[in-house]
C-alpha cells in the first residue's frame, strides 16, 4: 500500500472548564514529489480533561483514504499519555504543544498488527515515502495500468470523498443526528456497513482511544453497538458511500472514530462520569506524593551495590547499630531474626518485627522487621533496605518501593545488587533525595567447577550443598546421597518454618556432627550464612506453574554465591552442576551483567481501593479488585504487582458476610498457600467467625508424634502455616478477637520441633500436595505420568528448555578423547579466571 507524507503537527488546547475541549489542530505538509499543497484544517473535540493517552497508536498517522496519500483533512483525536511526566496542566487556558515522544507510548494496542494506511511523519523529504509510493505504483502498472491512468482514479476518487474527509466531525455528527429516519437502504451496502462496524467495535485502537474519552473497556462493545444502530437509522448516503469505499479497515476506523466520540459525549454522559471518577480514584500515579512527609524530608540514600558475598549488609548494619535508632527490612522473616540475634549480641538493644510475632527488647530504639511491617510513620535516624532488587518482586515489589519512598529516616540504607540502580537514581530525582553510591567487588571470586559431579550423586563431598527446585527432587537427592554414600544431609526449602530452617542451617554449620551436607531449595539464596564449600545445581530447570523454564541468571547468581562467604570454613567459593549438560547454562547465567530492571512494583493502599469502592455499587470485593487493576493508572516506573492470590482469597470470603472491606483486604494478604485447600479452608474459617464478632479458636489438634512418612510431613508444614496464620492475623486484626496468641506461639514451636526431628528421619519418597492436579495436567499434555504423579524426566526437557551444548561436549567434538581430562582442567581455570 503507498504510503503518503504527510508531516503533521499537532496542537492540543486544553480548557479549563471540568469537561474541557481538547483542540486538535491538523496541519499536514505535503511533501513536493507528490505536488499537493500545503493545507491545514482545524476541528475541536470536548473531552473530559485528561492527562492520560491510552495504548495509543498516536504516534502513526494515518490518513482517511485508503487510495494514500491523496486525501487529506479530517482530524485524529490526540489524548495525552498515561505517563505523570507530561501531564497536561488542567488550569491552562493556553494552547500546549504536546511533545510527542515514543517513551510515552509503551503500549501500543496495534503493536503486530499490519498497518496498511501508515502515513509518514518523518522529515518532508519522504524518501521511504517516495519508494513505497512508486513500488506501490509498480506493481498496479504491472496489473495493466498506466500511472496516467492511476493517477486520474485517484484522483476522481479524492474528489468524489472531498466533501466528506475535510468535514469537521462535530458538524457530521450533528447533521447525521437532525437527519430523518431511513428509508431506502441498499443490501449489499449493509452488509459492507455490518463489517465496518464489527471491525471498529474489535480495533484495539479504537477501544484504546476510548479511554481517552472514559469509555472504559468493558463499555466500549455497547457505546459501539448502539453507536452502529443510530448510523445506521440515519444512513448519512455520502458517508456511507466513503465507508464503504473503504470497507472494514483502520481508515474506516480512525474517520469514524471522531463521529463516535461526539456521539458517546452526548448520549453516554453518565457513564463517562462514572468512569471518570473510577479513574481518578485508581490513579497510582506518581506514589512518592503518597508520603508528604518523607517528601518533607531531605533524606540520604546509600546504595550498596555489589554481588552477593561483597559486604553490602555488613557495611549497611554497621551504620545502623552506630546510630542512634534504626530500622533494618528484611526480605525474610527468617534474615530479620538473623539481624535481631546480631545486633543485639553485639550489645545494642533490637526489637523483632514480623507478620507473625512482636518481641518487644526493654529500652530498643533498634528494631528488625520484614519489609512489610515497616512504618512510615515513625521517624530513625538509619533505615537499611536488604535486597532492594526486590522492588521488582511480581508479587512483593510493592513493599520495597513502598518503604524507599516512605521511610521517615535521614539515612537510608539500601543494599543490593545492581539491576534496580537506574531505577532508584530516577526516583531519588522524584522524591528529591541525595543518593550517594558505593559498590562492591566479591570478597573472592566464585569458581566454577568444569568437571562437574558427572550425573553421580557418589561424587558428593562435605559442605556441599545440592541446590533442587521443587521439593520432591529436594527429598529424592537427600535419599540417594543417604542411601548411596556416608554423608547425612539437612534440609532447607520454603514450606518449612524459619525456626525449622534455622535449626536446619545450624546442624549443616556445626562441625561436630554427622550432617554434612545440606540439600536445598532456592530459600537458601538471601539471609542465611551458611558454611557451604560448593554449591552443586541439581538441575537449572523449575516448574513456574505452568512449564518447566530455566532458571533466571539472577537467581542462579544469588543462589552460588552463597559458597564460600567471608569468615565461614571454606571462604573459597566453589560452584557446579550434576549433569555436564547444565554446566554451559551456569557459566552463561554467572557471566551474565545484571539485567536493568525497567519498571518496580506497586499496589495501593486499602484506602484507595475503598475510596474507589465509593464509584462502584453492588460489586464484590473479588470484582472491585479486578476492576481497580483494570482502571488503574501508573507511572513509567511502575507496574501494578501481581494479586491472582490475592483474588483467590477475595474470591473464597466473598461467602462471608459482614466483613468490612478493610477486613476483607487485611484478609487477603494473610499468609497462605492458596495452593493447600487445608489452609484455605482454616482462613475461610477464621474470617466466618471474625465476622461473628466472636473469639476465634485455633480449632486444630497437634500431631501425636514426628512424621512417618511424606503425607505426615506435609500435614505437619499444613498445620504450622495454619498457626502461622493465626498469629499473623492477631497481629493484624483486634487482638481479643484472636485471643489464644500464646497457645499458637506454643503449638508452632512444638511443630517445628517435630518438623525438624521428622526431617532427621527422612527417609521416604516423596509425594506432592496435588499429584492428582499434576497428573491430571500432564494426562491432557500428553507427558508421561510415573508413580505418584512424577513428571518423568525424560520429558521435562521436552517441555522445558533445550539445554546448552556442554563444554564436554563442544570438546569432544574437536579434541581427542584421552586429552580431555587436562582440558577440563584448563577450562575451570579459565572460567575460574
Ligand atoms: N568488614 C568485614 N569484616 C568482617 N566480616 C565481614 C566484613 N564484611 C563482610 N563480612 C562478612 O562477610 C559475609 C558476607 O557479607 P554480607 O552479608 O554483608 O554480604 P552481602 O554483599 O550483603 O551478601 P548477600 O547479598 O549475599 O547477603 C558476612 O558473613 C559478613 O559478616
Amino acid at each position: 500500500m503507498a504510503r503518503g507524507t504527510a508531516f503533521s503537527l499537532f496542537q492540543i488546547c486544553n480548557r479549563k472548564s471540568r469537561v474541557s475541549r481538547f483542540r486538535a489542530r491538523l496541519l499536514n505538509h505535503y511533501s513536493s514529489h507528490l505536488a499537493q499543497p500545503e493545507r491545514s484544517c482545524t476541528s475541536t473535540y470536548y473531552v473530559p480533561v485528561r492527562t492520560f493517552s491510552t495504548r495509543l497508536a498516536n504516534l502513526e498517522f494515518y490518513p482517511y483514504n485508503t487510495s494514500g496519500s491523496k486525501h487529506s483533512g479530517g482530524t485524529i483525536l490526540y489524548t495525552r499519555s498515561f505517563s505523570s511526566l507530561d501531564d497536561a496542566n488542567d488550569d491552562d487556558d493556553d494552547i500546549k504543544d504536546i511533545g510527542v515522544s515514543e517513551a510515552d507510548f509503551e503500549y501500543d494496542a496495534d503493536a503486530g498488527r499490519p498497518v496498511d494506511f501508515e502515513l509518514e511523519n518523518g522529515t518532508g523529504t519522504g524518501d521511504d515515502a517516495k519508494e513505497d509510493y512508486n513500488a506501490c505504483n509498480l506493481a498496479v502498472l504491472e496489473l495493466g495500468k498506466s500511472r496516467n491512468s492511476i493517477e486520474a482514479d485517484e484522483n476522481a476518487e479524492s474528489n468524489q470523498y472531498e466533501a466528506v474527509v475535510s468535514r469537521d466531525p462535530i458538524e457530521l455528527y450533528r447533521e447525521i443526528r437532525s437527519a430523518p429516519e431511513a428509508l431506502d437502504i441498499n443490501k449489499e451496502d449493509w452488509d459492507i456497513m455490518q463489517e465496518v462496524f464489527r471491525y471498529f467495535a474489535s480495533s484495539g485502537w479504537a477501544s484504546n482511544q476510548a479511554l481517552g474519552i472514559y469509555i472504559g473497556l468493558s463499555f466500549f462493545p455497547t457505546a459501539v453497538h448502539k453507536f452502529r444502530n443510530f448510523f445506521i437509522s440515519k444512513w448519512p448516503s455520502d458517508i456511507i458511500n466513503y465507508l464503504v469505499s473503504l470497507g472494514p479497515s483502520d481508515a474506516a476506523v480512525k474517520f469514524l472514530f471522531p463521529i463516535f466520540v461526539e456521539y458517546c459525549l452526548e448520549i453516554f454522559p453518565d457513564e463517562i462520569k462514572r468512569f471518570q471518577s473510577m479513574i481518578v480514584t485508581a490513579d497510582l500515579t506518581k506514589p512518592h506524593t503518597w508520603f508528604p512527609f518523607a517528601r518533607a524530608m531531605k533524606r540520604k540514600i546509600i546504595y550498596h551495590c555489589g554481588p552477593t558475598n561483597s559486604g553490602k549488609t555488613y557495611n549497611a548494619l554497621q551504620r545502623f547499630m552506630e546510630a542512634k535508632n534504626g530500622i533494618y527490612c528484611s526480605p525474610l522473616r527468617l534474615l530479620a531474626m538473623e539481624v535481631f540475634d546480631k545486633v543485639n549480641a553485639h550489645g545494642v538493644y533490637c526489637s523483632l518485627l514480623t507478620g507473625q510475632e512482636k518481641k518487644y527488647v526493654p529500652f530498643s530504639n533498634h528494631v528488625a522487621c520484614t519489609v512489610e511491617m515497616a512504618s512510615t510513620k515513625e521517624l530513625f535516624e538509619v533505615a537499611v533496605i536488604d535486597e532492594i532488587q526486590m522492588m521488582a518482586d511480581p508479587y512483593r515489589g510493592y513493599a520495597w518501593t513502598r518503604s524507599l519512598l516512605g521511610l521517615l529516616a535521614d539515612e537510608i540504607h539500601l543494599c543490593g545488587d545492581p539491576s534496580v540502580l537506574n531505577i532508584v537514581r530516577r526516583i531519588c530525582q522524584e522524591t528529591g533525595d541525595e543518593l550517594y553510591e558505593k559498590h562492591y567487588d566479591r570478597f573472592k571470586p566464585l569458581v566454577v567447577e568444569a568437571k562437574t559431579l558427572l550425573g553421580d550423586l557418589r561424587n558428593i563431598r562435605s559442605g556441599d550443598c545440592v541446590v533442587a527446585f521443587s521439593r520432591r527432587e529436594i527429598f529424592e537427592v537427600k535419599l540417594a546421597i543417604e542411601k548411596h554414600t556416608k554423608h547425612r544431609c539437612c534440609v532447607i526449602y520454603g514450606g518449612l518454618p524459619p525456626e525449622t530452617r534455622r535449626l536446619q542451617a545450624s546442624l549443616f554449620n556445626d562441625q561436630n556432627n554427622e550432617y554434612d551436607v545440606l540439600v536445598a531449595s532456592d530459600a537458601v539464596g538471601m539471609g542465611l550464612n551458611l558454611n557451604i564449600r560448593r554449591v552443586v545445581f541439581n538441575s537449572l530447570s523449575k516448574y513456574n506453574g505452568d512449564k518447566m523454564v530455566p532458571v533466571p541468571a539472577s537467581q542462579v547468581k544469588q543462589i552460588a554465591g552463597r559458597a564460600g562467604r567471608r569468615g565461614c570454613l571454606y571462604p573459597d567459593g566453589l560452584t557446579t552442576t550434576l549433569q555436564l549438560d547444565d554446566l554451559d547454562y551456569l557459566i552463561d547465567c554467572l557471566k551474565q551483567p545484571f539485567d536493568e530492571v525497567k519498571k518496580v512494583g506497586l499496589f495501593p493502599f486499602c484506602e484507595q481501593i475503598e475510596l474507589f469502592a465509593g464509584k462502584l455499587s453492588d460489586v464484590k470485593f473479588s470484582q472491585l479488585l479486578e476492576k481497580f487493576g483494570e482502571s488503574c493508572r501508573l507511572d513509567q516506573l511502575y507496574f501494578m504487582c501481581r494479586h491472582d492470590h490475592i483474588k483467590k482469597i477475595a474470591n473464597m470470603l466473598d461467602k462471608v458476610s459482614s466483613l468490612s472491606l478493610e477486613d476483607r483486604f487485611n484478609f487477603c494478604f494473610a499468609p497462605v498457600n492458596v495452593r493447600d485447600p487445608k489452609a484455605m479452608y482454616h482462613l475461610l474459617r477464621f474470617a466466618s467467625t471474625y465476622s461473628r464478632n466472636v473469639p476465634v479458636n485455633i480449632a486444630m489438634g497437634m500431631p501425636k508424634g514426628c512424621a512417618r512418612n511424606d503425607a505426615e510431613l506435609l500435614d505437619l508444614e499444613t498445620r504450622h502455616q495454619v498457626l502461622s496464620m493465626y498469629l499473623w492475623l492477631s497481629n493484624h486484626f483486634n487482638e481479643d478477637t484472636f485471643p489464644y496468641v500464646k497457645k499458637a506461639e506454643a503449638m508452632a514451636n512444638d511443630i517445628a520441633k517435630l518438623l525438624g526431628q521428622s526431617l532427621a528421619k527422612a527417609n521416604w519418597k516423596p509425594e506432592s500436595r496435588n499429584n492428582a492436579a499434576k497428573e491430571k495436567t500432564a494426562k491432557t499434555e500428553g507427558r508421561p505420568v510415573g508413580k505418584n504423579g512424577v513428571l518423568l524426566k525424560t520429558v521435562k526437557r521436552e517441555y522445558g528448555y533445550t539445554r546448552p551444548q556442554s563444554l564436554i561436549k563442544r570438546y569432544d567434538k574437536y579434541v581427542p578423547q584421552q586429552h580431555g581430562r587436562s582440558l577440563l582442567l584448563e577450562l575451570s581455570e579459565e572460567v575460574a579466571a
